[in-house]
């Protein structure tokens, strides 16, 4: 079920291709102990899954046509000003709508552009067949300048713990960090793994990556270290376009990132009474 018979850039303590029982032991580097992952959640998808991390991520690169990518771009420069949220190191649309506090999403459609035929695409891929709603019912769009980022946060639990992120724009490092990591506070975090998204890219992280670590981006204006190993980029060798990055820095431009989720919790009512349906 997983890909452990490819090339992988750290040692794989236990590896079982033949296994077929409903838990089984991902590729993790030394001194990280074993987890169990639960089979995954996606069937035909092997070839895109990153052999480093913890189950679980998938890489697929040009997900969306450079069309596609300049139509979101176009709506989402169309989105009305007061629609966005400014945050202080990015900003944020959230559609349909923002949650409650107590992490309900009040029942409204998600507009077309957003889900025709992105949407189906993933589906076709059986991303979202473990998922409550079988869909996507929630997008987060971020958009960070060069210098911009993202602290290191989870995701948490109003989700099914799954994301799947179209980039566009500018390529960008997404940076993996251990959870409990013990450190002086004032030390800067050292991610264990970083995921290069190119626009137009798919990136899926789900299971154990999506609990049991923090993700962030870091505000620079230039990404360096790419390339493969340790310390690099844990997707190299699923890159669209490996070429483009062998000088092993990419200056940012402004990137876009559409993030699709599916919020577990999920009131009929609330739509109705704010006359949103
Ligand atoms: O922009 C990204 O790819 C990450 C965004 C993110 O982590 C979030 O919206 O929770
Ligand atoms: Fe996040």
């Amino acid at each position: 079920m997983f890909s452990f018979h490819r090339d992988l850039h750290v040692p794989v303590d236990n590896p079982d291709p033949s296994s077929t029982s409903s838990t089984t032991t991902a590729p993790h580097p030394p001194g990280f102990g074993t987890w169990e992952c639960p089979l995954s959640p996606v069937s035909d998808f092997n070839d895109s899954e990153i052999p480093e991390l913890p189950c679980t991520a998938y890489y697929i690169p040009n997900f969306i046509t450079v069309a596609e990518e300049q139509q979101l771009l176009n709506r989402i420069s169309n989105a009305p000003k007061p629609h966005w949220t400014h945050l202080s190191h990015r900003r944020l649309l959230t559609y349909p709508s923002a949650l409650t506090p107590s992490n309900i999403l009040l029942n409204s459609p998600l507009p077309l552009w957003l889900t025709a035929p992105y949407i189906p695409r993933m589906q076709s891929l059986n991303l979202w067949s473990r998922s409550p709603h079988g869909q996507p019912n929630h997008v987060l769009i971020n958009e960070y300048r060069p210098g911009e980022g993202i602290m290191p946060h989870e995701d948490g639990p109003a989700y099914h713990p799954m994301v799947a992120t179209i980039s566009l724009g500018s390529p960008i490092v997404l940076d993996i960090y251990e959870k409990n990591e013990m450190r002086n506070p004032e030390e800067k975090r050292i991610p264990i793994w970083r995921i290069l998204q190119e626009p137009r890219s798919l990136l899926v992280t789900t299971g154990e990556l999506y609990t049991g670590f923090l993700h962030g981006v870091e505000g620079v204006d230039v990404d360096e270290q790419l390339r493969p190993g340790q310390g690099g980029i844990a997707n190299w060798e699923l890159l669209g376009d490996q070429e483009g990055f062998v000088a092993g820095r990419s200056t940012r431009g402004m990137r876009t990132s559409l993030t699709y989720r599916d919020v577990l919790r999920v009131s009929n009512l609330g739509g109705k009474v704010l006359g949103r349906r």
